[in-house]
């Protein structure tokens, strides 16, 4: 207030200027040799790099001022990124010296780049087994329009959902920065909230800009080509992404060709609970890969086979023929080992084909790229020798998808040098011979060299001085140095330019002519190479679509080819698949806990029937440590492995095609989103009702556990009455549970059976046997997995009596501690209870007994009963009612 505005030095005010320009990002701002960074910026990253934090003189103030030198920026630019920044590099326009000439007091400067989280081409930041996904958002009401893209492979995709699916969805692409509109920034939708979020202008997602950008990009008049016309609400996210990318890129982005419609509805759908508790490409623990199913089934030789993979692996198929077409494939592998190994080794020694060609065409390239690109093409005929006699249907169709481009490959062969430098203004890019002008040039280059070094010689031999050196620096160029020894020799000729400690330096009239001749024929042939390397650039680029293409086929010979090399080593079989209702699957093992036991513990396989007919519900019981979780598990990834249209861990597998699978395993794994346990579980509980079918398969482990028995145990068992009673949702399910009162349940549903998973008790201890029987579980065996587990004898030998005690209801259990086992003691007795209310509720309406007695709440507790109608209710509706009733009749 009142304070006179201080003046800005020329840089500063270039500096802010350029800095308003790009909100939300870090500018990095190039000075001479150095990226500097200003005021909080500077703070920010002298805190984020461990990089000093000085100040510097602004027209009086001190701005607090950070920076590293231009070679460090490989190292440090990823370090920000990967921790969420945006990062804007603001590099010189001009030549100083041509500035200084001009008069200018300051040179141009411009932002040449920004990388963010999910638009990056580096490959510091990408690992090259993941795509790399940016995500916008168009939150609509009901329907959501979604765009995704990998910058650095030039896939762009989009797609309309409804929210749930957008879960599923945000969960198969993991994204590392997501779009959304400015105005949701206070009410950020919840399914989002976890995500690395960037806020847009809301006029980008506004009117028909994003069609006409779309459009503009692909030179098209409409979108129908891409069969995406209809898709309106899409469209407003992929132009937002699109202005985005180009935004942050300030290039034309070439590569991306193609927009393509993202069909849910071709495949098999997983919410994303299902995708996680399944672990297929993360592990619920540490969230990295060990233990999840991609690091079992991925023996991928590519960078674009292993992300494929991964995309196959979140997206099962549905349709028969394009899992058997997979299945025949990878059979065929299977059995011919010769060819599946040559094809492995051949696979190996192609490069990233989808990032070279999208680095060559937004030009963030260099000549390895090319050469890559030019090995790695040359690697395609050898492949298609190896596959040209192939039966499958499949694999000849990806060898007529594999072009040559000899074309290219010539080009860049006879053009590039054997092993070419990383650096493209340099020179020494181009072979002899390619080009008589750079010859020419680097003709004279070379012999102004050895004309300078004849100097040399006749210089020190005039003057009697040996030691007479010629160097080269960058203020005088080239120089004569003579050392203080023969100071007195040197002749008159000879202009001094700098006195050393030890020496002298000079320069003579003719060594500056010829200096002229090497250093402009040196600089015109770089900048000749510079030329004819964009040349040569632009030439490639045009066939990026083409280089795409032969990167998909790849990829999926290669996911076909890792199938195949896995179920190999692994001993797996191949599938029957088929539209009936049944999974039969004799022997089964589960992929990833076969590989991981301790050595020497050998994997007991089990065999699971599941059908819509009789064995549509299967409870099993058994105590803790059995196993049953491991069966869930198994027997959703089996079907999942069979429809991605994998090899199976199993003697024989016959798979009816399942359209979605459900899961609802463990009890602990949203608690970090804030909700409380038994809120996760019954929101899964509901998503399932609403949405199974009986195509659907189900893996229900210990629900209810997130609440008190009662309340659990009833859920439980309303849950699998509504699953087995409603036509609509009568899915497979598997339902672990250590609530043997379900056990009831067989007597009552024609589809329900009880199977346990066995235990031998010997000597007090238990001995798990693994093995999946029919019949339900009679005993917990609760306190001896416990004495497993180390607990003190005396614990446990308390608990013993107290079980005891209250097996024979002579102990009242709320006096004891709170000792874990007197815990599970008095939830067996609990439970007891509980189901004899239960089955009282249920048969209430045939018995007199209640009617003789006269409880003045009885009409009620009868009406209300008549008045529910179970099938509408969900779990929660259930749960309450049931307390309320409970309290009518005490
Ligand atoms: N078929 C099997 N063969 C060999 N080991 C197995 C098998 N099934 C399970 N195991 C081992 O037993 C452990 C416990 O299995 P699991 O988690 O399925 O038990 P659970 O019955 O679900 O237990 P809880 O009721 O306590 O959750 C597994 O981590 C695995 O090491």
């Amino acid at each position: 207030m009142g304070k006179k505005k201080k003046k800005q030095t020329p840089l500063m005010r270039q500096y802010f200027e350029i800095k308003e320009k790009h909100p939300g990002t870090i500018l990095l701002f190039r000075v001479g040799d150095f990226y500097e960074t200003f005021a909080d910026d500077a703070v920010l990253i002298s805190k984020e790099l461990g990089i000093t934090l000085t100040k510097r003189n602004n027209g009086g103030d001190q701005t607090p001022l950070a920076g590293f030198p231009y070679h460090a920026l490989d190292s440090y630019l990823p370090k920000l990124v990967k921790r969420g920044f945006r990062v804007a590099i603001c590099e010189q326009t001009e030549d100083p010296e041509t500035a200084k000439k001009a008069g200018k007091k300051i040179v141009n400067r411009e932002v040449t780049e920004i990388t963010t989280p999910g638009v990056t081409m580096s490959e510091k930041l990408l690992d090259h087994k993941r795509n790399n996904y940016i995500v916008s958002i168009f939150w609509a009401g009901g329907t959501v329009g979604v765009a995704f893209s990998d910058i650095s492979t030039g896939e762009f995709g989009l797609s309309q959902v409804g929210k749930t699916e957008l879960d599923s969805l945000i969960q198969s692409l993991q994204p590392s920065e997501v779009l959304i509109q400015k105005k949701l920034k206070n009410s950020v939708p919840e399914i989002l909230k976890s995500n690395n979020i960037t806020f847009i202008e809301d006029w980008v997602y506004e009117g028909d800009y994003g069609y006409k950008i779309l459009t503009e990009h692909f030179k098209t008049h409409s979108l129908k080509g891409f069969g995406v016309e209809d898709l309106e609400i899409a469209h407003h996210a992929a132009g937002s992404l699109l202005h985005y990318m180009q935004e942050t890129q300030k290039s034309s982005l070439g590569h991306l060709k193609r927009l393509y419609a993202y069909e849910n509805s071709e495949y098999m759908s997983l919410d994303g609970s299902t995708k996680r508790n399944l672990e297929l490409t993360s592990s619920m623990q540490e969230g990295g890969t060990d233990g999840t199913l991609v690091s079992i089934l991925d023996a991928t030789s590519t960078a674009m086979g292993g992300r494929l993979l991964r995309k196959w692996i979140m997206r099962p198929l549905k349709k028969a023929e394009t899992i058997e077409n997979r299945l025949e494939a990878v059979d065929e592998l299977v059995k011919d080992h010769t060819l599946r190994e040559e094809l492995r080794d051949e696979l190996d020694q192609v490069g990233d084909l989808e990032r070279l060609i999208s680095r060559i065409s937004v030009g963030r390239t260099n000549a390895r790229d090319l050469k890559q690109l030019q090995l790695s093409l040359a690697q395609i005929t050898a492949i298609k020798r190896i596959i040209g006699q192939s039966g499958s249907v499949l694999i000849k169709s990806i060898n007529k998808r594999l072009k040559l481009l000899i074309d290219v490959q010539e080009r860049i062969n006879g053009a590039l040098v054997e092993d070419p430098p990383a650096s493209i203004r340099d020179g020494g890019i181009f072979d002899e011979g390619f080009n008589e002008d750079l010859d020419e040039l680097r003709e004279i280059a070379r012999n102004g060299k050895k004309y300078i070094a004849e100097i040399k010689n006749k210089l020190a031999k005039d003057a009697g001085i040996p030691s007479l050196k010629i160097g080269y620096n960058k203020v005088f160029g080239y120089y004569i140095e003579v050392t203080n020894t023969h100071k007195d020799k040197v002749p008159e000729h000879f202009i001094r330019k700098q006195t050393l400690v030890n020496s002298e330096r000079y320069i003579t009239p003719e060594l500056k002519e010829v200096e002229e001749k090497v250093l402009s024929a040196e600089d015109k042939s770089k900048t000749l190479e510079g030329e004819l390397f964009e040349e040569l650039r632009l030439y490639v680029a045009e066939f990026a679509e083409d280089v795409q293409q032969i990167a998909t086929a790849i990829a999926e010979l290669d996911c076909i080819q890792s199938f195949a090399e896995v179920a190999f080593r692994n001993n797996y079989v191949k599938p029957e698949i088929n539209e009936e209702d049944v999974v039969d699957v004799k022997k089964g093992r589960h992929p990833v806990v076969e590989k991981t036991l301790e050595a020497g513990e050998p994997f007991i396989p089990n065999d699971i029937y599941l059908d819509n007919s009789e064995f549509q519900i299967l409870m099993i019981t058994g105590p803790n440590m059995a196993g049953k979780s491991i069966i869930l598990r198994q027997t959703g990834l089996l079907v999942l492995m069979a429809q991605i249209g994998c090899f199976v861990p199993a003697e024989k597998a016959t798979i009816g095609l399942v359209d979605k699978i459900f899961t609802r395993v463990g009890a602990s794994d949203n608690l970090a989103a804030g909700e409380s346990t038994f809120l996760v579980e019954m929101n899964e509980a509901a998503n399932i009702l609403n949405n199974a079918t009986p195509k659907s398969l189900i893996l229900l482990d210990e629900v209810g556990r997130g609440t008190s028995t009662f309340d659990g145990l009833s859920i439980a068992w309303s849950l699998s009455e509504y699953l087995h009673n409603k036509p609509e949702v009568a899915a497979k399910t598997l339902f672990a549970t250590h609530y043997h009162e379900l056990n009831e349940l067989e007597e009552r549903y024609e589809r329900i059976k009880n199977f346990n998973v066995q235990v031998k008790e010997h000597d007090g201890k238990v001995i798990f046997l693994r093995k999946l029987v029919r019949g339900g579980a009679d005993h917990s065996y609760g306190i001896q997995v416990a004495n497993m587990a180390g607990l003190p004898d005396v614990v446990i030998n308390r608990a013993k009596e107290i079980l005891s005690n209250l097996e024979s209801h002579t102990l009242d259990v709320s006096h004891d501690g709170n000792g874990a086992m007197a815990q599970s003691a008095k939830k067996k007795e609990a439970a007891k209870k509980v189901t004899k209310e239960v089955e009282k509720q249920a048969e209430l309406p045939q018995m007199t007994l209640f009617g003789s007695q006269i409880d003045p709440n009885v009409e009620t507790l009868l009406n209300k009963l008549e008045a529910a109608d179970p099938d509408r209710m969900t779990p929660i509706e259930a749960m309450l009612m049931l307390s309320e009733l409970k309290r009518l009749v005490k």
